[in-house]
Parts: structure tokens; C-alpha cells; sequence
């Protein structure tokens, strides 16, 4: 197949890339580079040693034989270039990850809001409204999150996207309907990825586009079979406030010998997957594609849950690290109990990696390898979700007082 990978120069964007290529696909990476300008903004930079995306892909291409295309265009804000693009190449299928995907970071100020939905929404329906226009019959894969449902108390699980309900009739009769779950997002971030949802829903149903919709859960670890065939296909590793989520910043905590930042009580539970099993879920999407004229197929991709507190004191057995017990920047749930379904990928063949499995030796190839990179006063997140809340983060988790907080 021809495959563009929209946003293919980020966290799962790349091994996917790779993923592909190496499969025999013919794969072209649209990004607009926001990643790199980003960490230039924040001052940060990856904590594995990341080239530009012309020489990896140069260096794919010297290991493999096999190209990668790159293309800089902004699906957001360069519309008219997307649609010449699409209509020159007619890829097969696209796999959507052009989005600005940290919560923390669409949480910081105004601006960052601003942007986060501009972008966001902006991309997605640029895209979908490019390929009804070129009639271009490609599948298309978003990547959503898990974050779309919420974390509701009731302790039902949590189906794959669609929620069977009774409601009442004219008659007193009770009738069966098929609802997208309720949204419920957490962040201005999250609420993008409900909005998105709206906008595949209508274009799957007006247009008849063939959509699949992948609510992923965190994404933890960094190396795929394909990454790790030379050093400079590396991928990237976010540790920092912002785009570090949960699990990666934890293990690179330990290995620094700094305190795991664990907010609040560390009661939220969360789905997890690895991002070898990532890469092999959305192959796994690209195969089975939902026929013209059919909803969204909605896929839950993420293979464990874990509460935040059960990760920290594992890794802190494992490692000795000691465990900050800090005020929460988010405001969120302090406790809540996670089921989710996620039986459609398993039918499909996929064979989990596990955090007890895959732990380890994350920690001693990536974490102390790189650890010399990291800044700890990067560390710390300082994005908080209110202003209320903004005045309770005055202090970093070593006790030193930050120098501001927006
Ligand atoms: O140092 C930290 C960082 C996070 N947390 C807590 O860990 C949980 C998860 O935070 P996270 O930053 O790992 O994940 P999140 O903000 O939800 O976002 C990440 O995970 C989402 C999947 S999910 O969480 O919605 O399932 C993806 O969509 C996003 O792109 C990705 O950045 C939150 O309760 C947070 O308060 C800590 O206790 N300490």
C-alpha cells in the first residue's frame, strides 16, 4: 500500500513510519516539524539523541533499501498544499498523528489552548474535507486516546466506542440505541480528541469515508524492532513537565536519582500499551479496514491499566528512588477504578508486551543510558489546569521554589 503517515516525525509517528516500511509498504511522512519547534519553545530536548528526519530517513534508507518520503506541510494551516499533495500521490490509506498531543502543554496558558485547538481540529477536518473533494477513497486511522471516556466511577467497562442505551418512547416503550460513548475530556488536549470524534462520525456518515478511530491508551517505552536497528533511527523520549507522560518520566526519575513525581495521592488509574505493540496495532488497523458506508470503527488500543501510585512503588522497589507525594497541577478524579474492552485487537492476533515483562530492561538501555542529557529542573510540571491550582505548584519535588508558574 501507499501510505502517508500524517505527523510521522513524532513519538509513534516515526516507529510507525518504520513499521511500515518495513513491512513493503510504500510510506510518505507529512509533519510539520511542531515537535522540534516545540522543544526549542520549552527549552527541552528529547532525552535520546534525535536527527533531523531527512538523515533518519537517509540512514533507513542505507540499513534498508527502502525510502521514506518527507514532505514539510502543516495539514492545519497549509490546506491547499494537503490537497495538492493528496491529489498527486492518492495514497491507499493515511494514518493521522498531526496533532499537538501533550495535556499539560494544551493546558499552559491561553495561547497554548488557542493553539491546541486550532491545531488540532484544524487538521483533522482539513483532512477529511480534502478527501471527500479529490473523491480519494483512502483509509483513513486517527489516532484518539482513551481519554475521550473519561474516568467515570460507575465501574462499568468501557466498550470500543459505542454504548448500547434504553431510552424512553413516545408510547412508555424503552428502545435500543447505539450512541458514541459520552465524551467526558480532562484536558483542553483530550477535549480536541472528542471533537475530532465528532467530526469522523459525520464525514463517515455524510461521505461515506472509511475511518478507524484508535482510542490509545499511554503510550510507555521507546524502542521498536525497527528502531533499533542503527543509533540514529532512535526515537524521541519526552521526560519533561510537559510532554513526559507517566511511566517514561517515572523510570528516567530513577535513573537520575530524583524523586518520582507522583501527583496527588496517585489513585487515577490508566490504560497503558507499549509502543512496540502501538505500531503493531495500527498495522493491525491498516488491514482490517471498515467497508465504505459503515460507522467509525472504533478500536480501544491499550493492553493494561495501572494505578498511578502501584507504578511508583514498583519502580521504586525496583530502582530505590524515593516518591514525591505532590500537590496535583490537573484537576482530575484523585481515585478511580479503570475496566476496559479492548477484545478487538486481541481477535485480530495481538500478543501484548507487559510492563512486568518489558520494565527492565527499558530502565537500564534508555533511562541510565541517557541520563546524562536530562536538565533536572525541566523535571517538574508546572502546567496546572486552573488558576486556583496554579498557586498551590510553588515548589519543585526536591523542595526548591519555582521561579514562576503559569
Ligand atoms: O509526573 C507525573 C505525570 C503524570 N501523572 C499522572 O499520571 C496520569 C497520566 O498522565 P500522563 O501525562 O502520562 O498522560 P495524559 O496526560 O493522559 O496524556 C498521555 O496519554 C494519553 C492517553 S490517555 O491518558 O488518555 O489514556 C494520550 O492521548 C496523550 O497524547 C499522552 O500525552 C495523570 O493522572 C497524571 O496526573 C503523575 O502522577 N505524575
Amino acid at each position: 500500500m501507499k501510505i502517508a503517515v500524517m505527523g510521522g516525525d513524532g513519538f509513534i509517528g516515526w516507529p510507525t513510519s518504520l513499521h511500515l516500511s518495513d513491512a513493503g509498504h510504500d510510506v510518505h511522512i507529512l509533519d510539520n516539524l511542531s515537535r522540534r519547534w516545540i522543544d526549542t519553545e520549552l527549552g527541552v530536548q528529547s532525552l535520546t539523541p534525535m536527527d533531523s528526519i531527512q538523515e533518519r530517513t537517509r540512514i533507513w534508507h542505507a540499513e534498508t533499501g527502502r525510502r521514506i518520503h518527507f514532505n514539510l506541510i502543516d495539514l492545519a494551516k497549509d490546506y491547499e498544499l494537503l490537497k495538492k499533495w493528496l491529489a498527486e500521490n492518492r495514497p491507499d490509506a493515511i494514518v493521522h498523528f498531526a496533532e499537538q498531543r501533550a495535556a499539560p502543554y494544551s493546558m499552559k496558558s491561553d495561547r497554548h489552548k488557542n493553539y491546541t485547538v486550532n491545531n488540532n481540529v484544524s487538521a483533522t477536518h482539513n483532512l477529511l474535507n480534502a478527501l471527500v473533494e479529490l473523491q480519494l477513497d483512502a483509509h483513513l486511522i486517527h489516532l484518539g486516546t482513551m481519554g475521550v471516556y473519561g474516568y467515570s466511577t460507575v465501574g462499568a467497562a468501557i466498550p470500543e466506542g459505542y454504548l448500547t442505551v434504553g431510552v424512553e418512547t413516545a408510547d412508555g416503550d424503552t428502545a435500543q440505541q447505539e450512541i458514541l460513548y459520552p465524551s467526558n475530556p480532562g484536558s483542553i488536549y483530550h477535549m480536541t480528541k472528542c471533537l475530532d470524534q465528532l467530526l469522523l462520525q459525520f464525514y463517515a456518515k455524510n461521505d461515506a469515508l472509511r475511518i478507524t478511530d484508535l482510542h490509545q491508551g499511554i503510550v510507555w517505552g521507546t524502542h521498536t524492532e525497527q528502531t533499533c536497528r542503527h543509533p540514529q533511527l532512535i526515537n524521541r523520549f519526552d521526560y519533561d513537565g510537559d510532554y513526559g507522560t507517566v511511566l517514561n518520566r517515572f523510570l528516567i526519575q530513577a535513573a537520575i536519582g530524583y524523586p518520582l513525581t507522583v501527583h496527588g495521592t496517585g489513585g487515577q488509574t490508566r490504560a497503558f500499551i507499549h509502543i512496540q505493540d502501538s505500531v503493531r496495532c495500527i498495522e493491525l488497523a491498516l488491514k482490517n479496514p471498515p467497508a465504505r458506508g459503515s460507522r467509525v470503527e472504533i478500536f480501544n488500543q491499550m493492553t493494561e491499566t495501572h494505578r498511578v501510585r502501584d507504578l511508583a512503588e514498583m519502580i521504586s522497589r525496583m530502582s530505590g528512588a524515593k516518591i514525591a507525594w505532590l500537590p496535583n497541577p490537573r484537576k482530575e478524579a484523585p481515585e478511580n477504578d479503570l475496566i476496559v474492552r479492548n477484545e478487538k485487537f486481541r481477535d485480530l492476533g495481538l500478543d501484548p508486551i507487559t510492563l512486568e515483562a518489558g520494565l527492565l530492561s527499558e530502565i537500564v538501555d534508555v533511562a541510565r543510558k541517557f541520563a546524562y542529557r536530562v536538565d533536572r529542573s525541566r523535571v517538574p510540571a508546572v502546567s496546572a489546569w486552573t488558576k486556583d491550582i496554579a498557586a498551590t505548584i510553588d515548589r519543585d519535588p526536591e523542595g526548591k521554589r519555582l521561579k514562576s508558574v503559569s
